[in-house]
């Protein structure tokens, strides 16, 4: 609906009002207009989800994958039982509501929590069932900087 005037506000001339009132005849106006600008407290910006002005998506994307770009800072960030992502084969995942399915029990995961968790993960010899199963909960890729396993050049380091 259309914001409105105060009615009693239109119909006193400004001269005629008191500090307060004018005070309040301000802060009304000022509302009346950043409310029709399409201003909104920040606060309602978040659950406002079809509003597609107020979604910014600026992370960077990788050219070859199509996958988002996370540094293993980003990824250490995610390092407890509620919020667990892990690295593997330079791959970033959320494993948060994989932890209390894993057949390997969550700790084994949590100890690996927000960091590179490939080598533990290699070395339990997981069958093709779990690599498939990584899928679900891939969620990026590792900065290119900091790759190990699937920079194209990897394998030509200390060469020059
Ligand atoms: C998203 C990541 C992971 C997935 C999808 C996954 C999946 C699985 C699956 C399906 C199994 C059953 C055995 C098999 O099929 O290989 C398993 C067992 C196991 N996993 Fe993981 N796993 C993950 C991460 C990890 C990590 C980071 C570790 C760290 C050490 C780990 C350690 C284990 C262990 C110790 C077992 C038990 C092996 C056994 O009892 O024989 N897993 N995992």
């Amino acid at each position: 609906m259309a914001a409105t005037m105060e009615q009693t506000f239109a119909e006193t001339p400004l001269h005629m009002l008191q500090p307060k009132a004018l005070f309040d005849f301000a802060s009304q106006t000022l509302g009346f207009v950043t409310r029709s600008l399409g201003y909104r407290e920040p606060d309602s910006y978040s659950t406002d989800e079809d509003n597609s002005l107020c979604h910014f998506d600026i992370r960077e994307k990788d050219e070859e994958s199509g996958l988002d770009i996370y540094t293993l800072n980003e990824v250490a960030e995610h390092e407890t039982f509620d919020d667990c992502w892990i690295v593997l084969f330079d791959k970033v995942f959320d494993v948060t509501s994989f932890l209390l399915e894993h057949p390997g029990g969550e700790e084994v995961i949590l100890e690996n929590a927000g960091r590179d968790a490939t080598l533990a993960f290699r070395g339990v010899g997981h069958s093709t069932l779990a690599l498939r199963a990584l899928d679900d909960y891939l969620v990026g890729i590792v900065s290119h900087a900091e790759r190990i396993y699937t920079n194209q050049d990897s394998g030509r380091r200390g060469e020059r």
